[in-house]
């Protein structure tokens, strides 16, 4: 099993849960995994993601595997908070690209009980520290870092290599545009 639920199950109590890595590194389908199973137990459970986030589904949250679950889109992080309201379990995907007022819910959800499990990239494109993910790492209760596989090695993978000319932080894609590679992989790249 790739994270212990044991503890948050026998004390349940609110706490902030990040799930971060590189793009393809397995983020959505742990998102996944850790709702489905707190369904399961028939907790109350709310997902949501950015408005922005349509590449595979405008509504459902979707692994690059194909797993989904349905979810809300929300245009702020301010959304999160009215609509969390006797909510035990909240799941936040994609939260790179929320704003920074995102930390301040998380905290407050989780101060009133909630337990709230984010995903999202740590890095962008340039190994930069993407939007409110490396607070959200730092106030969290639990960090959990997930690997992709590097396609020009076979390594562990951190980074997500732009494949595409195009400077800003934010540009949607998946493997026409971005690929996972390890740190040894990633430097040859950005050395010619
Ligand atoms: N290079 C790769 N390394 C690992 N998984 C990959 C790779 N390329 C495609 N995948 C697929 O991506 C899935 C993970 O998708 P997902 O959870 O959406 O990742 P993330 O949210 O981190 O981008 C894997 O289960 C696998 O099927
Ligand atoms: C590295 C990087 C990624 N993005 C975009 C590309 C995708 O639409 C998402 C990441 O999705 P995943 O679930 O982690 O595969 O983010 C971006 O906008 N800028 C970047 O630097
Ligand atoms: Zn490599």
């Amino acid at each position: 099993m790739l994270f212990s639920e044991e503890n948050y199950e026998t004390h349940r109590r609110g706490r902030i849960e990040v799930i971060c890595g590189s793009m393809f590194s397995g983020k959505t389908e742990e998102l996944i995994r850790r709702l489905k199973r707190a369904k399961i137990a028939r907790q109350r459970v709310e997902i949501f993601k950015p408005a922005i986030d349509i590449r595979y589904s405008e509504e459902d949250v979707v692994s690059h595997d194909s797993n989904s679950i349905a979810s809300t889109p929300v245009e702020s992080s301010g959304s999160i908070l009215l609509l969390s309201s006797d909510v035990e379990v909240v799941g936040i995907d994609e939260a790179q690209f929320f704003d920074n007022g995102i930390i301040d819910i998380c905290n407050q959800l989780a101060d009133q009980g909630t337990r709230v499990i984010v995903a999202g990239l740590d890095m962008d494109f340039k190994k930069k520290p993407f939007g409110p993910m490396p607070t959200l790492m730092s106030i969290a209760d639990e960090v959990t870092k997930v690997h992709a596989i590097c396609v020009e090695c076979g390594h562990l993978a951190n980074y997500s290599h732009r494949l595409v000319e195009n400077e800003k932080q934010v540009l949607l894609g998946e493997k026409d545009e971005y690929q996972p590679l390890c740190r040894s992989c990633y430097n040859k790249k950005h050395t010619k």
